[in-house]
């Protein structure tokens, strides 16, 4: 009975305009010819992506956004992992910037990783190609004199003429209609990059939001809103003081006009789309991002809902050979690729290096995380990708929101301390509509934290899987030596960066 309120009190949302939602559920998947205003150039585009009808959740924000009945407000979206959220707000953008007559920055996406701002990059790209926009990338991947070559095109100087400063200044022009962006490479381009400017911006979507929302990056949620809002309405007055005077000719002059259905109020030319898998519901992180007239879409009654297709099932292992059931697993799963989880980057290179000590077993595994170079990083990726690998060693923050074909199972090595981290760990697999395990290894002591844990995802059926101790006691003698050698591994290359410290160390004192 305590339990019941108390879930009632949690899954309640404080804000008014949340507790009428649209249900994303209630639509059906739509065949593309029967989407209505779909420009045939956007159709042939999803036909050539393999697409042949819109997911629920693309329906409702087309419906909200293009077709009758939309409405100039923002949309705040809470959809299942996999369900398709990147094209929901990809396809209603690209449509209706493609009458754009002028090429300047109309489309800000940001998002927290590089990897998962690629990933969204390519789904925009495959669209805007087909109606003559083009996509830029924002992430640090290259040096930033290259991204800004690709972001801001110069005037062209015809020979005998000479601009002055100021005119050529005037002349930088923006080569991308749409800009996909992490926080850091984004602000580093609002504060350096000449020619770039947030002032015709029409969309700002903030994808993976809980995430974006918790992690303050130099302020770039305000700087954003600032400079996308009228002068002399000011958001955050603290803004003002964080851009440089230098910057004032980068706000915006906005266009105001009046709403239709809120008669006499001016709306703001910007629309937002904010979006994730668990999308906060906390009033004071909300109000970060000034939303008007918001509109709340979610799928079904819960506030945490898993994918239809994916089955959570729980291995209890003995504390002192946890290494061994993974091993045993993974074997079991041959041939499937699998994303392990664990807590931490430091624990997900200890237990990627350890089995890789246990010999040749045909699984080829690698690690994947953020204390990474990006090159090997994206290497690892492209190669998963392809299945070259099979298993991917992970810590959470590398994996939100990130879509890898043909992931059979999931495995939280350590088991995810809150429900959102076992959503986020568990939607790597049952995507679009796929099935997909996720598994999760608990010692006995952890099983009741665990089960309340996926009651909160209204998840009660998480059936044990059982790992036969014989299989266990088999691979004892090589865990022995396998331990071993990891000892061996992590001294080396504990030394290895002693070495690389002193050495800095006495360059540094050598130039001083
Ligand atoms: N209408 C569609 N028909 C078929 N496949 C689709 C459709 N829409 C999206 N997909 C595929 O579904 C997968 C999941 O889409 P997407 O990455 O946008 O999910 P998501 O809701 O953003 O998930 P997450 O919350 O994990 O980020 C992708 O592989 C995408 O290509």
């Amino acid at each position: 009975m305590e339990v019941a309120t108390e879930q009632k009190r949690t899954s309640v949302p404080v804000l008014p305009w949340m507790r009428n939602p649209v249900d994303n559920s209630l639509y059906e998947e739509c065949p593309l010819n029967f989407l209505p205003f779909l420009d045939p150039r956007l159709e042939a585009a999803l036909c050539n992506m393999g697409i042949s009808s819109l997911f629920p959740v693309q329906v409702a924000v087309w419906q909200e956004t293009i077709g009758p009945g939309s409405f100039e407000r923002d949309l705040c979206i809470n959809s299942p992992t996999g369900s398709g959220k990147t094209l929901a707000y990809a396809l209603p953008i690209v449509q209706t910037l493609s009458t754009r007559a002028i090429k300047c920055l109309r489309a800000l996406v940001v998002l927290p990783t590089r990897d998962l701002a690629v990933q969204v990059k390519e789904v925009f790209a495959s669209l805007a190609s087909a109606v003559g926009l083009s996509v830029g990338l924002a992430v640090g991947q290259s040096s930033i004199a290259d991204e800004i070559s690709e972001l801001i095109k110069k005037p062209t100087l015809e020979a005998g003429i000479c601009f002055d400063s100021e005119d050529f200044l005037l002349g930088l022009r923006s080569s991308v209609d749409i800009l996909v962006a992490t926080p850091g490479r984004l602000m580093d381009h609002i504060y350096n990059t000449k020619g770039f400017t947030l002032d015709h911006l029409c969309y700002l979507v903030v994808d993976e939001t809980d995430r974006l929302l918790r992690e303050a990056y130099q302020s770039w949620l305000p700087t954003v809103l600032q400079l996308a809002h009228t002068p002399n309405q000011s958001l955050y007055p603290d803004a003002s003081n964080i851009l440089s005077p230098t910057f004032g000719s980068l706000k915006t002059i906005r266009t105001f006009g009046v709403e239709r259905g809120f008669k006499a109020k001016p709306y703001p030319r910007l629309m937002k789309m904010v979006l994730s898998a668990t999308l906060t519901q906390d009033p004071s992180k909300l109000a970060q991002l000034d939303l008007h007239h918001p509109l709340f879409l979610t799928t079904g009654p819960r506030r945490y809902q898993l994918p239809e297709q994916l089955k959570s099932l729980k291995v209890i292992c003995e504390p002192k050979f946890k290494p061994l059931y993974l091993l045993v697993l993974l074997e079991t799963l041959l041939g499937e690729k699998c994303i392990v989880f664990t807590s931490s980057v430091e624990s997900t290179h200890r237990l990627c290096t350890l089995l890789n000590f246990f010999g040749d077993r045909q699984i080829k595994i690698k690690e994947y995380s953020r204390l990474q170079r990006q090159t090997i990083r994206s290497k690892t990726l492209r190669a998963f990708r392809s299945g070259e690998i099979q298993v991917l060693v992970s810590s959470d923050a590398m994996t939100r929101g990130m879509d890898v074909e043909g992931v059979k199972n999931v495995i939280n090595y350590d088991m995810p301390a809150y429900i959102k981290t076992y959503i986020h760990r568990a939607g790597r697999t049952a995507r679009a509509g796929q099935t997909g395990r996720c598994f999760t290894l608990l010692l006995k002591d952890e099983v009741k934290r665990f089960k309340k844990i996926l009651q909160k995802a209204d998840n009660n059926s998480c059936p044990v899987y059982s790992i036969p101790s014989e299989s266990i006691e088999s691979l004892r003698s090589l865990y022995t030596t396998a331990l071993e050698k990891l000892k061996d591994s992590i001294e080396s290359e504990k030394h290895g960066k002693r070495r690389i410290s002193t050495k800095l160390s006495k360059k540094k004192e050598k130039s001083a």
